[in-house]
């Protein structure tokens, strides 16, 4: 038996995994762009601050000296990866369907025809997207993965039950199960698992704000808007609304999603993991699959149940983050 913090590991796990995605065969440059983006998280403790405004003062503190420097780091990193794919695929030189392909794709597209002075936007277009699809892809998919073994380590039954899935939908021995988990239609078999992961996304769903912006004034229900309100909706409070999910509205009971999500609760359109809208993720599908195989993969070799060192707090940074980790015990499987 082990005592591990399961989020640390399972965040190494996921940041290689969207590495992979994004940067394809250059995915060890990616790696390390993406461990020092992680750096630069930790150093900004606001990662809406990624996603392009960095408001130094005139005279910066050594600390926002160190964050330009590392951000500059790694724009300068990414560059050379983004310059030497450009010149791969100018000479007609890649095959490459990653994430980074598929950027450079846009960005092509959406510059064609484009003066000069729009050339650096263009660029900034490519590292906004690189390192937004870093904090956006590896830590919401680690964090619901960390969040439902916690959970499953509360409640035996589910786990158990999760793992009598895998074993009738792909059988015991290892090679067999990872060659099935590579198949689509073997995932949309493990019903039980996805069941546990809605309600996991329920309760703990990593993403804890939607938030938009009036660009006109409007009635909202009752309400009227003024033109540039902002309007955050709080997900864990529509989560975890009894009006809509019932009595047992914080209780852990995935079997509500055994018909869907359309029949779990009263209005199904409250049920927003990955948001809603035209602005809703565009790694739901990835993010989902990511899961369904990482999870069969880990629960049919270990079991888990909780750390006596495990600290329950949740915090809001950004993400819904365990405050002290998420501390379990890890066993072999008989
Ligand atoms: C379980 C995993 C994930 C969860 C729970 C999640 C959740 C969310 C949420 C709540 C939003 C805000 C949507 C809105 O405002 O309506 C969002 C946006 C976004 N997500 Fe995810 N996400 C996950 C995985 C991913 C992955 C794997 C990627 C990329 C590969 C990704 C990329 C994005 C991007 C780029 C946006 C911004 C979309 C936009 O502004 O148009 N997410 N996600």
């Amino acid at each position: 038996v082990v005592d591990i913090k399961v989020d640390e590991e399972l965040k190494t796990l996921s940041a290689d995994i969207i590495s992979r995605a994004c940067f394809g065969s250059s995915y060890s440059q990616g790696n390390q762009i993406f461990a020092k983006i992680a750096i630069l998280q930790e150093a900004l403790s606001n990662p809406s601050l990624l996603f392009g405004f960095l408001n130094f003062s005139l005279f910066p503190t050594e600390s926002e000296k160190k964050i330009k420097s590392l951000r500059k780091e790694v724009d300068a990193l990414l560059l050379k990866l983004v310059r030497d794919r450009q010149k791969e695929s100018q000479s007609g030189g890649t095959s490459e369907k990653d994430l980074l392909q598929m950027i450079l794709q846009s960005a092509a597209n959406n510059s064609t025809d484009r003066p000069q002075q729009y050339m650096l936007k263009t660029d900034q277009f490519i590292l906004d997207n690189c390192r937004s699809i870093y904090f956006a892809g590896s830590e919401t998919t680690a964090l619901t993965a960390s969040w439902t073994l916690m959970l499953l380590a509360l409640h035996p039954e589910w786990q158990e039950r999760v793992r009598v899935e895998i074993a009738e939908v792909c059988g015991d021995d290892d090679d067999q199960l990872r060659q099935c988990l590579k198949d689509m239609d073997n995932l949309s078999k493990l019903k039980t698992l996805t069941m546990v992961i809605q309600e996991s996304l329920r309760l703990y769903g990593p993403g804890v704000i939607l938030a938009r912006e009036a660009l006109a004034k409007m009635k909202l229900g009752d309400f009227t808007v003024p033109e540039g309100v902002h309007i955050w909706t709080l997900i864990p409070t529509v989560h975890r609304d009894p009006e809509n999910w019932g009595p047992d509205a914080n209780e852990f009971k995935p079997e509500r999603f055994a018909n869907g999500v359309s029949e779990a609760c009263k209005y199904p359109q409250a049920y927003v993991p990955f948001g809603h809208g035209s602005r809703s993720c565009i790694g739901q599908t990835f993010g989902m699959v990511q899961l369904k195989i990482v999870l069969p993969l880990i629960l049919s070799k270990f079991s888990f149940s909780l750390s006596p060192n495990y600290q329950h707090s949740p915090v809001y940074k950004m993400l819904l983050l365990p405050e002290h980790g998420i501390r379990l015990l890890v066993r072999r499987v008989q």
